[in-house]
């Protein structure tokens, strides 16, 4: 599945860049990357010195001058220590602070995804693919990647311009006669330095522009076979019941194939950028010497001055060649940045969902529907409830044909179900919980999934042994402490009953219960609903369920029917 935004709907590449740097870290991290601008000067002084020096230095050889040599080689031998120690400290700020700048990233898109239910809204929608990708990988990417292409770019714009003024104060003035006029181009090295790296630039866009596309699949490739993975591990034994292995093996390898095809693509792209920078590279190397050699010739210069050329010529070749090296790793940059921006586009759209149908806080003891219309994410009517009001101690039973919209109901009380339209008030500072047929029980101890969403010491050990006597699981009261994956391990029925001590333990004001007891045989199922009862005298109960044998325990009855125009649900009141 890809990602659904339009090119034109996502957010600026600022937006996803930005917001660290105006954070409260801003002051540390502009400090760092001031030094590492420092120490990009600091480089470019000492190679403009080490140019120098190696001029010097092949002079004072030719003429087997050791009173130079000596001081010459101790500055060279020196200034290769400098600026080895200027290339550590970079290296060390610049990974800290990419590291410092994907932490506060992935901490802030963690909190986005998982505050209120933006995280159920974007796989209800289906509106991103991947997310935990995005979160986890693109965004430990994009930052060191960067952080790089911007010290590079600052590394090169202050080498562009030192070997620039360099080379022209070195190269001298080519002179040619042309159609019988004399030319004279002053620092014609600089200009030929630039002609070729345009060139080279211009190749490397026409053979590698294919690229951003590419790499942004192979995002999208890699996480799709990662998902499908992901999901024959979660769903091992259904699928191993319906002796799924083949089909879903075949799923994986048809998913690997897309990967495969895109890393082909990727590898064959990527081959005939290099070929073709490194087949211009090489016709091109004897450029300098060529153009330099006239003038030695005439002796306008020493065999020093000529290898000053030729190393800055050299510098500032290899300093614009950043732009034709930088191609490959730039399409992936952007592929990043286009996954990310995707990325908060769905967070923005889930963060800002508006939905006609308003639940506010108030300041009453029950929950009340008016006027409520809950429709499918297509438009369909699903049902309509005039009003319907819950009050504290009651126990309702919501029932209707399969599909009339129980489970929507309860969805739309708990603020999940955005289509539709019609008011839902509850009662402020009231807690609910909503169990549906199958509970979250979150890997760990018995003890931390019996207490989510609160933590374990919220309880203490003998509430929870309490609680799971009463939901009747004596026996599990001993595992407290043991650590596994419940909702592997448990039979459906003792997950349930694990959930219904959940609801036992936090004893909320409003208990929602969707065919939470299904798995249970009819004798435990009434066992623990009569405890629930019991336990919870002045919590609302609302079920939803199938089994008539519960009706005895509910002293109410929603019956919701399909497709009506009008109010269409009926309110019953049942036998105590
Ligand atoms: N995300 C969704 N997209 C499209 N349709 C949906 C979505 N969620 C629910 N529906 C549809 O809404 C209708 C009501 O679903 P709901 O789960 O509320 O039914 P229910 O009354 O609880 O049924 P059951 O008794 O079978 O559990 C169904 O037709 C279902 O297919």
């Amino acid at each position: 599945m890809n990602a659904k935004t339009p090119p034109d709907r996502r957010p600026g590449i600022w937006q996803v860049l930005s917001p660290y740097w105006q954070s409260s870290e801003k002051f540390l991290a502009f400090a760092m990357l001031a030094v590492m601008i420092g120490i990009n000067l600091g480089s470019a002084w000492i190679n403009v010195e080490a140019n120098r020096v190696a001029g010097a230095f092949t002079d004072a050889l030719i003429a087997l001058n050791w009173e130079d040599i000596k001081p010459l080689f101790i500055f060279s031998f020196s200034l290769g220590l400098g600026a080895m120690m200027l290339t550590w400290t970079n290296v060390l700020l610049n990974e800290y602070l990419a590291l410092r700048w994907r932490t506060w990233m992935t901490l802030r898109y963690i909190r986005r995804w998982t505050s209120g239910s933006t995280f159920y809204e974007i796989e209800q929608k289906g509106s991103l693919s991947n997310i935990d990708q995005r979160i986890a990988d693109d965004v430990n990417e994009l930052m060191p990647s960067t952080l790089n292409f911007f010290l590079s770019l600052v590394s090169v714009v202050i080498n562009t311009v030192t070997y620039t003024v360099l080379l022209w104060s070195i190269s001298g003035t080519l002179h040619f006669s042309l159609l019988g006029h004399g030319v004279s181009i002053p620092g014609y090295m600089v200009y030929a330095a630039y002609l070729i790296i345009i060139l080279q630039v211009l190749l490397s866009h026409w053979l590698g522009k294919s690229l951003i596309a590419l790499n942004m699949q192979k995002q999208n490739a890699e996480g799709d076979f990662r998902f499908l993975g992901v999901q024959v591990r979660e769903n091992a034994e259904q699928i191993a019941f319906y002796r799924g292995g083949k089909r879903e093996g075949e799923r994986l390898r048809q998913r690997f194939i897309r990967v495969r095809a895109n890393a082909l693509a990727v590898i064959l792209r990527g081959f005939k950028v290099s070929s073709g920078q490194s087949l211009f590279s090489h016709f091109i190397s004897p450029v300098p010497t060529l153009l330099a050699l006239p003038q030695l010739l005439r002796g306008e210069i020493s065999f020093g001055d000529m290898t000053r050329i030729q190393m800055a010529y050299g510098s500032l070749g290899s300093t614009l060649s950043y732009f034709m090296q930088a191609y490959q790793g730039f399409t992936r940059w952007l592929a990043l940045t286009n996954r990310l921006r995707d990325m908060e586009a769905a967070l923005d759209e889930a963060e800002h969902t508006d939905s006609a149908i308003r639940r506010q806080p108030r300041a009453t003891s029950g929950l009340t529907c008016r006027h409520l219309h809950l429709l499918t994410p297509d438009g369909r009517t699903l049902t309509r409830i005039d009003e319907w009001q819950v009050l504290p101690g009651e126990r309702w039973l919501i029932q209707g044909a399969s599909g009339a919209g129980k489970s929507t109901l309860l969805r739309a009380c708990a603020g999940l179900w955005p289509h539709g339209s019609g008011e839902i008030d509850f009662a402020q500072g009231q807690s609910s919980l909503f169990l549906p047929q199958k509970s979250y029980l979150p890997g760990g101890s018995l003890k931390s999934a019996l207490c989510y969403p609160e933590e374990p010491d919220r309880f203490s050990d003998a509430a929870c042994c309490q609680a799971l006597i009463d939901a009747a699981l004596p026996e599990m009261a001993a595992l407290l402490t043991t650590e596994d994956r419940w909702q592997y391990r448990l039979s459906g029925g003792e997950q349930q009953r694990v959930a219904i001590a959940r609801v036992l333990l936090h004893r909320p004001a409003f208990v929602f219960l969707d065919e939470a007891t299904s798995a249970l045989d009819a004798e435990t199922e009434l066992k623990v609903y009569r405890t629930l009862c019991e336990r919870l005298p002045h919590s609302a109960i609302v079920s939803v369920a199938h089994h008539q044998a519960l009706a005895s325990l509910h002293d109410r009855r929603l019956t919701l029917t399909q497709a009506a125009e009008r109010v269409n649900n009926r309110v019953t009141a049942l036998p105590v």
